[in-house]
Formats: C-alpha cells, structure tokens, sequence
C-alpha cells in the first residue's frame, strides 16, 4: 500500500476508531435517559394506582365498619360521630355522608341547612357503588371533593390527595382516568383527550410533540393513569446519562484512535525501515543445498534472505516478508535479491553449469511486467543460462491467475523453470495446477514432518507425490530433517530433497566447499 494510501486510510479508520465509541456511547446515553424517564413515569403511574387501590380499600373497610355497629337514625349525632370515627382512623378519606338517593342529607365536614342534591351519579361500578367528581359542599367553600358512595353511605374523598405525590414545584403530569366513556378522575399538570387514542388498555408508552407519556391501568382495569414529562425534560435525563457514558466512549475512542495511529506508524515506520535497509545493503543471502535423492549429487540451492540489522540482530523472512508484501516493498526486496543472486553465484554457475538457484518471488513479483526484465538482467550479469535459476511461486502468488499466468508463461518459454512452493497449504487443487506451466511442485515441510509417523500427513505427502506424477511435475521435498524422512521420500520416487539432513541454509562460499565435497569424487550416496 502506497504511503499516502496508507495515510488516507490510517486518518479514516481513525477517525471512525474515535468517533464510533462515541456515538455508541450517545445512542446508550439516549436508551439510558429514555429508560430512567420511563420507569420515573412509571413509579409515579402504579403510585397513583396503589393509592388509588388504598382508598377503595379504605372505603370498604369503613363502610364495613359503620354496618358492622347497632342501626343508629340517619344524620344522629351517633351516627356522625361513628362516622367521624371512622374517617379518623383513615388515610385517604377526608368525610363521610349520609345519602338519600342522590342526596347528601349530612355530613362530617359541615352541617348542611338542606339537602345536597348531587344529580345522576357520575360513575356506577359496580352496580350498588355510585361516584360524584368535583362536588361542591356547603361549608367548604373553595374545594370540590369526590364522593363515592356504598348505597346510603358517601365516603367522600379529596381527589388531589391520591395524586399529589408530587412536590409543588413538580412540572411532571399526571391523571387518573376511568369509566366508559374515559372521565378524568383526577388530574395534575397537562392531559390531552388525544392521548387517550394511544391507550388500548394496555401499558404503554409513547412520545407526541411535547410529551413523553407512560400510561399504565389499574389491575382491575376500570381505571388507568397517565404519567407524563416533556420531551425537554427527557432530554435533560439524556443529557446527564450522557455526561456519565460520554468519557467512557471518548477514552475508548482515544485508545482505539490511538492504537490505528500506533498501527499505521508501525507499518510506515517498517517501511521506511525496509527503504534504509536496502539502501544500507543490511539484506543477505544464505542458500540450501537441494539435493538429489537418487544418487546424493547436490543439484542447486535455494535463496533464503536475512535482514542483517544495524543493532546486530538477524531478521529472518518470516518476520519481515509478509510485512513488505503488505507495505508494497516486495517488488524492492526481490529486485534487491536478484543482484545479490548475480553477484554470490556467479563464480559457482561458472564452476557448475548444472546447477541451480532457486529464488522466491511473492504475488506481487508475478504480476509485475519488471520480473521478465530483471530476470535477464541476472543471467546477463552472472553470465549463467536461465535454465540455471528457478523461480519458487507461492500457492497464494497464483491467486490472480490471468497475470500470473502469462508472466510464468514467458519465462518458461525463456528456458527459466518454475516450481510451485507449498503446495497443499493453501487451497489450489490439482484441476487448478494443471492450467500452469510448471516444472517442480515442492512438498511442504508441514508433510514432510510427520512421514512415516502420523498416518493422515503420510497419506497426504502421498496423495501430493500422486499430483505431481499425474502433471510430470519433479518433485522436491522441503524440511527434510531425519534420513527416515528421506529414505521414504526417495522410495516415493520424489527426486529432489532439501532440510537440514543434508544441510542449513549457508553462506555462498560454504556452499560452494559443500557441492565440491558431495559431487566430488569422494561423495557418499544418501
Ligand atoms: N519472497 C521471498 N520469500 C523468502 C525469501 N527468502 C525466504 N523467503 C521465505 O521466507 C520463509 C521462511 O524462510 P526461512 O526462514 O529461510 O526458512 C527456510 C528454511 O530455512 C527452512 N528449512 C529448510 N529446511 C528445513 C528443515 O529441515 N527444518 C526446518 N525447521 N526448517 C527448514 O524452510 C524455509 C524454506 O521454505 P521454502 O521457501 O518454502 O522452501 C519461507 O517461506 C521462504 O520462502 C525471499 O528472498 N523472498
């Protein structure tokens, strides 16, 4: 990936690492401040219920009580003062009322001079329970009372006393409805009749232009309150919800910005550390011997780089390789590999004319129309012939097959062999093989490891020595370590074979002493 790709990207993935925390921690923010105003509404609702509930309880209890004592005459001053008692004894109720028909004879608030007519009752539920809202009595001017009365008994009841369990300075709304049609039982701040569309006697909840209503019926549903908050007031809970997630989303969202840009500095960095390796010439070649396993010879050797860094520390490949492929390097390093190839093996192609060098090229070598150009430009400089270097192609560098094929294609054509590395690591099949022009299949040291021990990996070494005799491919073996290994190899018909059995990657010039000692005329057969 080019610098300012990678930039680009590193400022985007940024960006989204800082800000997707944050909006996370928005999104919860509001899902919590929507949640505390829902279960605050719905505190207040089942509050109101539960006394709405006590004072029912209350009536009955007094209306039992009143029944339980001897018949006393109607309006006595027995009968006021049992009632009084009772009155006294609860919570809800402020008096009580004798009731002749729709008419309060007396009560225990004031001595009436006549009879108050309270008309058709407002409510009957049950049948022998009659309820009056926003009754007037005499002697108590200014105040209106619900009366709710047990066939001649009236308990009368202070209607904000159910519903003022809120302080004075309470913005908050709320109103006990019930019957059939709904009749406002009482009510506190704001109720709009169109919330009553949203209620189909079930809990709920819903938002219109101004409020946040919570509505929740009475267990016997003949009844049900309405809770209810501005909409600014839920946002107020949002916004304190949001001053308790926020820091949170925003340390995370730091962490994890600072983390793409540790990232994104780490890759830059390597490759500006790859760029001065290379002009520092810190790469090295060390090469295998490829041995050939039906009579010892050795037949070449693979090219295997290091990175020989200025504090001293040797890199091997496998660190630094996926990190050049990734930061677009490769094509530098391989090119840098090729002229270190010309200049160690010219004297040994010299000596040797049959031997060979193997070199690795990753996906990116394969599709670059350079690889031809450089390619000759390394016989040309060591004065050897292509058929001397052979060119080791990853399953992975075959993935975009129209490229590749074409450049392997050519080379071939230009006498250059070309062995396929790993195979069976990856997910090439043998149909997929056999649409490239090839020479070597390399097994892998993954199956060479366990030969003769582990069945399946035997059967799977097999089963590739199979492909490559079905395509006439040769065949090397790679990590070969022990001469069981390679004795079964050999027996196999694999012809070729590399590990440290044979020998460990070396300097040019040991390479050079180990091919004259083994194809010498001393050599020992394997
Ligand atoms: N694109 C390029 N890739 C390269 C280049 N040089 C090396 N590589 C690739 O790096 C991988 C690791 O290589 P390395 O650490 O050098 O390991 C090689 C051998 O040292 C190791 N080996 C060989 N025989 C044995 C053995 O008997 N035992 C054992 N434990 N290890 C052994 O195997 C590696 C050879 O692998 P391969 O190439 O698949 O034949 C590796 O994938 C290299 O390809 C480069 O210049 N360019």
């Amino acid at each position: 990936m080019r610098k300012k790709t990678l930039l680009s990207f590193a400022l985007v993935v940024g960006v989204l690492a800082l800000a997707t925390p944050l909006v996370v921690a928005y999104r919860l923010a509001q899902q919590d401040g929507h949640d505390e105003a829902n279960a605050y509404l719905e505190s207040l609702a089942l509050d109101v219920l539960r006394r709405s509930d006590a004072t029912r309880a209350q009536i009955d209890m007094a209306v039992l009580l009143l029944r339980s004592g001897p018949p006393l005459l109607p309006c006595s001053e027995e009968q006021l003062a049992r009632m009084r008692v009772v009155v006294a004894r609860s919570s809800y109720l402020v008096g009580f009322g004798y009731l002749d028909g729709t008419r309060l004879m007396c009560s225990t608030m004031a001595t009436f001079e006549a009879p108050v007519e309270l008309g058709p009752p407002h409510r009957i539920n049950p049948p022998h329970i009659w309820s009056w809202g926003g009754v007037a009595l005499p002697g108590v001017p200014g105040a209106l009372f619900n009366i709710n009365a047990h066939d001649e008994y009236a308990a009368i009841i202070a209607p904000q006393l159910v519903i003022d369990i809120l302080d004075q300075n309470s913005t908050l709304s709320l109103s006990q409805v019930g019957g059939h049609p709904p009749r406002m039982l009482r009510t506190r701040g704001v109720f709009k009749r169109e919330w009553l569309a949203h209620y189909d006697g079930k809990p709920a909840e819903f938002t219109d232009a101004e409020h946040f209503v919570v509505v929740r019926p009475s267990h016997n549903g003949q009844n049900e309150v309405f809770a209810a908050m501005t909409r600014d007031q839920v946002e107020g809970l949002i916004r304190s919800a949001a001053w308790r997630r926020m820091p949170i989303g925003l340390l995370v969202g730091v962490l994890l910005a600072a983390l793409v840009f540790l990232i994104a500095r780490n890759r830059l960095s390597f490759k500006t550390e790859l760029q001065a390796a290379l002009k520092r010439h810190e790469f090295f070649l060390l090469y295998q011997p490829v041995i050939d396993l039906r009579h010892g010879r050795c037949t070449g050797a693979e090219a295997l780089i290091r990175w020989h860094r200025s504090d001293g520390v040797v890199v091997p490949p496998m660190v630094f390789i996926p990190a050049a492929e990734k930061s677009g390097m490769i094509q530098k390093i391989t090119a840098s590999v090729l002229q270190m190839v010309a200049r160690d093996a010219a004297q040994l192609l010299r000596d040797n004319p049959q031997t060979h060098i193997a070199i690795n090229f990753s996906a990116e070598d394969l599709h670059s129309p350079q690889t031809e150009s450089r390619l000759q430009a390394l016989v040309r400089e060591c004065g050897a012939a292509s058929h001397n270097i052979i060119i080791e192609a990853t399953e992975s560098g075959l993935m975009s097959p129209e490229k590749a094929r074409g450049i392997l294609a050519r080379i071939r054509q230009q006498g250059f062999r070309v062995a396929i590395d790993d195979f069976g690591t990856g997910n090439s099949s043998l149909s997929y093989l056999a649409t490239y022009d090839l020479d070597f299949l390399k097994i892998d040291k993954s199956f060479v490891d366990d030969l003769g021990n582990d069945p399946s990996s035997t059967q799977m070494a097999f089963h590739i020595i199979q492909i490559a005799r079905s395509l006439g491919l040769q065949m090397i073996a790679e990590g070969v370590e022990t001469e069981r290994q390679r004795d079964i190899l050999r027996d196999a018909g694999v012809q070729f074979a590399q590990g440290y059995v044979f020998g460990k990657p070396m300097p040019m010039a040991d390479l050079a002493e180990f091919i004259r000692q083994r194809n010498g005329p001393a050599v020992d057969k394997p």
